[in-house]
This record gives structure tokens, C-alpha cells and sequence, in this order.
């Protein structure tokens, strides 16, 4: 009888020796052997152009690997060197929105794992919840809060990547968040970036002013519809965590606003604004010591 139950649960989960084949496939096209990855959010996926000796391959060209389907995430894993250290970025995500199983939704970050990668950086598109956050500011994230009702550590646990109940209370490295905070103000851009909490909804409609206004009483600075699911299993199995957000809205507290949030707004300010985010991560893997 339980083990009906579990079939029926993870029926879209995906297996280590499957996840191990896809890393194996991706490893026997590039010569590249990064230890840091990074996750590109919605608009975010300009620091592609920075990354230099670029291999590229697009998501729909690996077995198995879940395609992006959302403008903004343009489907491609670029490995290169960026501020001379061996980096794989993903030029867009998935989310569990657009269909995907939790677990497949967070296939690329075991598949990083297992790849060899020990740090990964995760940037997304967020509306603001703090009012004191404009436009176009950054934070970088101290913790989470996970409202989407979903997690990705559900079902069998494979002690191979992790064990079954993995602390979360200190997700956010702390040395990173510190190096990161340090840069933007060497930078001249401590003004604009922030240090806060994200949370996550699993969309895709925009929040309610209802939930925008418990997120506030929450606690929540920024809100999205990504990132958790990979900061879980990303943790679940050891790896290193930064994670960064780009207020590309203000989310709407008033109940007869007018004004409505859109995805097109989050593209054109990610479009005007992620040369600063950039600009930060750069410099945070030219200091980073792997
Ligand atoms: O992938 P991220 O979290 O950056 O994308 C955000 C959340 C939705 O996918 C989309 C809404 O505009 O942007
Ligand atoms: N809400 C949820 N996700 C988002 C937002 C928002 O306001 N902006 C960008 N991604």
C-alpha cells in the first residue's frame, strides 16, 4: 500500500543515475571543468556576454534537461571563464509554474552537482515588497520564505546527494553575502543594493494585495516565483549558496490601484538595470576563492 503511495508521488521524480547520465553527456561536450555555477533570472541572462572561451549548449539539445518556455530565459548553458575562473552559467531557468515537477524543475542544479560545481549563485527577477526599495535596486538574499507549496525534497530521499532533513537556517552563505555587500560599496552602489528576505509564491499570476500585504507583515522584502526549490536541493547536497535579486517592480499594496504588475516591466528593467548585477557578480567571482 505505501509503496503505491510512493510510486504515485514521485512518478516525475528523476533518478541519481539518470541525473548522473545527463551531467556525463553535458561533461563529454566541453572541456571546460567549473566549480561555480550560476543561475541567470528573468532579463538577467546579459552576464553571458562577459563570460569569455564560451561552449554553449542550448537545453533542448541535452536528453532529458528541462526547456525553458518563458521570455527572458533564453535556454542555454554557457561554460567559459569569466574574471578569469571556470564558471557554468544557465541563460534562464524553469519553473515549476510552466508545468514541471518540483524535481525536474531543480534537475539542472543535481545535474551541477554531479557535474562538479561547489558554489552556485542564483539571481532572479523580484517585486518589491520593502517600500523602501525603488525600482531597479538589488538585494542580495539573507534567507527565504517558502510559500509556494511546493519542494523539491519531497518523496524518496537519495542520501547520495543529501541527507533527509537538511537544516535551512543558514541557506545564504554568509561570507558571500558579506564579500558581496563590501563590493557594492566599493563599487559606489551602496545606495541601490540591499541585504533581505525573498520568498516565493508558484505563480505564474501576479500576488493579490492581500498577500502582498501579509508578505510585508511577514517580514518579506522581494517576492518571486523561483529560486527556492534550487536553494533546497542546492543545500540538500552541500553546495555553497549566493543569491541575488533585481526589484524589477513594485508590487501593488493598494487595493484600487490602477496600475498592474506585468512581465513586460520586469523584462525592461532587467533590459535597463542588470548591467549593475553584472557589474556585482563579476566582481564577487573575480574575488570568490574556490
Ligand atoms: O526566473 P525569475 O524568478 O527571475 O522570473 C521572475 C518570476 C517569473 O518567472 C517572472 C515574472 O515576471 O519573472
Ligand atoms: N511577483 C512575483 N514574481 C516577480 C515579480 C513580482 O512582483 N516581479 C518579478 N518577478
Amino acid at each position: 500500500m505505501s509503496d503505491d503511495k510512493h510510486t504515485v508521488q514521485n512518478m516525475e521524480s528523476v533518478t541519481f543515475e539518470e541525473i548522473q547520465q545527463i551531467a556525463d553527456h553535458i561533461l563529454a561536450k566541453v572541456k571546460c571543468r567549473p566549480k561555480l555555477g550560476i543561475i541567470c533570472g528573468s532579463g538577467l541572462g546579459k552576464l553571458a556576454d562577459m563570460v569569455e572561451d564560451k561552449e554553449v549548449i542550448p537545453y533542448n539539445e541535452i536528453p532529458g534537461f528541462p526547456v525553458s518556455t518563458v521570455p527572458g530565459h533564453a535556454g542555454k548553458l554557457i561554460f567559459g571563464t569569466l574574471k578569469d575562473k571556470s564558471v557554468v552559467l544557465m541563460q534562464g531557468r524553469v519553473h515549476c509554474y510552466e508545468g514541471y515537477s518540483p524535481q525536474k524543475t531543480v534537475l539542472p542544479v543535481r545535474t551541477m552537482k554531479l557535474m562538479g560545481i561547489k558554489i552556485l549563485f542564483v539571481t532572479n527577477a523580484a517585486g518589491g515588497i520593502n517600500r523602501n526599495y525603488s525600482v531597479g535596486d538589488m538585494m542580495v538574499i539573507k534567507d527565504h520564505l517558502n510559500l509556494s507549496g511546493v519542494n523539491p525534497l519531497v518523496g524518496v530521499n537519495d542520501e547520495r546527494f543529501g541527507p533527509r532533513f537538511p537544516p535551512m537556517s543558514r541557506a545564504y552563505d554568509s561570507e558571500l553575502r558579506k564579500l558581496a555587500l563590501g563590493i557594492a560599496k566599493e563599487m559606489g552602489f551602496a545606495d541601490f543594493v540591499h541585504e533581505g528576505v525573498y520568498s516565493m509564491m508558484i505563480g505564474p499570476n501576479f500576488e493579490t494585495v492581500t498577500e502582498c500585504r501579509l508578505l510585508s507583515m511577514a517580514g518579506v522584502d522581494a517576492t518571486g516565483m523561483s529560486t527556492i526549490p534550487e536553494v533546497l536541493v542546492a543545500k540538500h547536497c552541500d553546495m555553497k549558496v549566493f543569491g541575488m535579486s533585481l526589484i524589477t517592480n513594485k508590487v501593488i499594496m493598494e487595493y484600487d490601484q490602477e496600475t498592474t504588475a506585468n512581465h513586460e516591466e520586469v523584462l525592461e528593467t532587467g533590459e535597463k538595470r542588470s548591467k549593475y548585477t553584472q557589474q556585482l557578480i563579476a566582481e564577487l567571482v573575480k574575488k570568490l576563492v574556490i
